[in-house]
């Protein structure tokens, strides 16, 4: 089967040739780079309206060549539409977002018209399922975690009851657009990535705001800091050292959390930024850790390229998933989560039975049983800039033994912690439950998890990390540990994204998460109600929780 593929999201015109029978992937890129500043989308078009039709000619002489050579049948003298024959091509597949529309919309009307002209079945690509998919062929790998680490996105992605999931993403920009912020911010032309990456190279770490929510994660914080560090004259490079250690340990901790979370032990990488260096080194120095494999496809196929966009578009031809034209239409804000995985059996998943692997690896720590006690030790993270490393552990550390207590004092069931040493990262708490929550999912120990937030959130503080594995259960009583991302705060924002993280969390790996997310709701609405002291907040949670779910962020 030979298909051929034809991106142009963004910045990238580019067309590709995926041969099935010999595994080649033939691709031509043609980049647009802006003068100065960042994409301007309507610049942007016009390039892909130059450039789109030059580089799926160069593709369809390649595929013509090739045709000859392999000996496939080729008969020139046919009618028009003999290209078909002269270039032996099954289908042709195209980016249909996310992305910008402008461009979008040139990939679409080019990818229609070559269809048509070839008389060959329609494929409608999501991106960044592309993104994905392109390292899980390559590596070879079952189910893994998917970070993709792009322009315009953030996220990890795990396949569940034939979908990719959202196990986590960024709560505002993509990790490139933040790092190309900062760089049109010093006068650096687009894009900026690689030249953070040179920089570095001559610079010290400096401190930067390190922000992760359980699987989710936001720059803007970082970006404001790393800006106004080079206004006050903090050497750029310097600044580029602390830009790559902390975006990239956020990307590997939520990266190693969701290993933890499902239990898999198979990494793979997408997205530009994934040609970083220093990102690729701190994966594979996490996985090699914990004992899971990690793959990172060539540069080529992790910068935009038409080549996943092929790949992928074969698998959807042998599933027989098509797109007519005439519901081809592209979509600005396509999100990985609404492609019907047609390609794949519904019965796999990213989630492994611990009861098949073994234990479950926490993702910051040891857990130790010593008869009643249980020895919490953060272990340094050899991933991690030593400064930001001992950092991290010391302040969580303080605040999980800190905010541990408090829950308690405020009637949520927690362990009673025995010691603690923040210097060490070490807490010895009583052992509590019988099991996780993640082993044990009921809509009744749902319930409780939501009367717990609402009354954590009342007194004045939130969990930051209220997973089903940060949740321990025996019989109908359910206890909240690991306060480590906890933090005081009263803005109905933090508390609707406790909710968000739990509910990813049961979504991710529950085989039916619409009942027990419902009773976590119904649970965190009635306490939130005889907790509200008046001023409406608290059950704005709720509300807050669904503009956060909806928000689009492929802008
Ligand atoms: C929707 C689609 O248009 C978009 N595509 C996209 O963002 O292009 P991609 O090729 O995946 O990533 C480009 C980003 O990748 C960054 N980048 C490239 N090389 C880099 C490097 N060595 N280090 C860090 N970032 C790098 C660039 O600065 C830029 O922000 C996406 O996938 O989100
Ligand atoms: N007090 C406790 N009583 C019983 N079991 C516990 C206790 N504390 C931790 N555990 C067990 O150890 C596991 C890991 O603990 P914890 O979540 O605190 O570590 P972690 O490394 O921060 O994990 P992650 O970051 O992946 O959530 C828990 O899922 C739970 O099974
Ligand atoms: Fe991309």
């Amino acid at each position: 089967m030979r298909i051929v593929g034809i991106e142009g999201t963004a910045w990238a015109a580019s067309a590709a040739l995926f041969d099935t029978e010999t595994g080649e992937v033939f691709i031509e890129s043609d980049p647009y780079e802006p003068d100065s500043g960042g994409i301007h989308p309507r610049e942007a078009a016009e390039h892909m309206s130059d450039a789109v039709p030059a580089v799926i000619s160069t593709v369809l002489d390649h595929a013509a060549e090739t045709a000859e050579s392999d000996g496939v049948d080729v008969d020139d003298d046919e009618e028009p539409s003999g290209g078909r024959q002269a270039a032996a091509i099954d289908g042709v597949a195209f980016s249909r977002g996310p992305g910008l529309g402008p461009c979008l919309r040139i990939v679409g009307t080019a990818a229609r018209s070559l269809a048509q002209t070839l008389d060959v079945p329609l494929l409608g690509v999501n991106h960044m399922v592309a993104h994905l998919e392109i390292g899980r062929y390559q590596s070879g790998f079952d189910s893994p975690v998917c970070l993709n680490a792009s322009g315009a996105n953030a996220h990890l992605l795990g396949y569940h009851n034939g979908r990719y999931r959202v196990l986590g993403e960024t709560m505002d920009t993509g990790v490139g657009n933040a790092i190309d912020k900062f760089t049109r911010h010093v006068g650096w032309k687009h894009p900026g990535g690689p030249k953070v990456e040179r920089a570095a190279e001559d610079g010290d770490y400096y401190d930067l705001p390190y922000v992760v929510k359980g699987m989710d994660f936001s720059f803007s914080g970082i970006m404001s800091a790393a800006k106004q560090a080079a206004d006050d004259g903090v050497p750029v490079e310097d600044v580029c050292v602390g830009l790559q250690e902390t975006i990239f340990a956020m990307l590997t901790e939520v990266a190693e959390r969701a290993l933890s979370l499902t239990g898999t032990d198979e990494l793979v990488l997408g997205g530009g930024v994934g040609q970083n260096a220093r990102l690729r080194a701190m994966l594979a120095e996490m996985c090699e850790q914990r004992g899971a494999e990690f793959y990172a496809p060539d540069p080529r196929f992790l910068r935009d390229n038409a080549g996943m966009i092929a790949v992928l578009g074969a698998r959807m031809l042998a599933a027989g998933d098509t797109v007519a034209v005439a519901d081809s239409a592209v979509d600005a804000n396509y999100r990985p989560d609404q492609v019907p995985v047609s390609w794949r059996d519904d019965e796999e998943s990213v989630a492994r039975d611990p009861t098949e692997t073994g234990e479950i690896r926490g993702a910051e720590a040891t857990v130790t049983f010593e008869g009643d006690d249980v020895v919490k030790r953060r272990v340094p993270k050899t991933y991690r800039h030593p400064e930001l490393d001992e950092r991290l552990r010391r302040e969580r550390t303080r605040a999980e033994a800190r905010l541990t207590s408090e829950a308690r004092r405020v009637g949520v069931p927690t362990p009673v912690v025995r010691d603690v040493d923040p210097t060490e990262g070490t807490i010895v708490f009583a052992s509590v439950g019988e099991a996780d929550l993640a082993n044990g999912l009921t809509e009744a120990r749902c319930r409780a998890v939501g009367e717990h937030l609402a009354a954590i959130h009342a007194a004045g503080f939130v969990h930051g990390d209220p997973t089903t594995r940060n949740v321990r259960v025996a019989g109908e009583k359910t206890y909240l540990i690991d306060f480590g991302l906890g933090y005081h705060t009263g803005h109905v924002e933090d508390h609707a994204m406790d909710l968000h993280v739990f509910g990813q969390s049961v979504e991710g790996t529950a085989d039916d998460p619409e009942p027990l997310l419902r009773a976590f709701e119904a649970g965190y609405a009635a306490v939130a109600r005889t907790k509200d002291r008046g001023d409406g907040d608290e059950e704005d949670a709720l509300t807050r929780l669904r503009q956060v779910e909806g928000r689009g962020r492929y802008q």
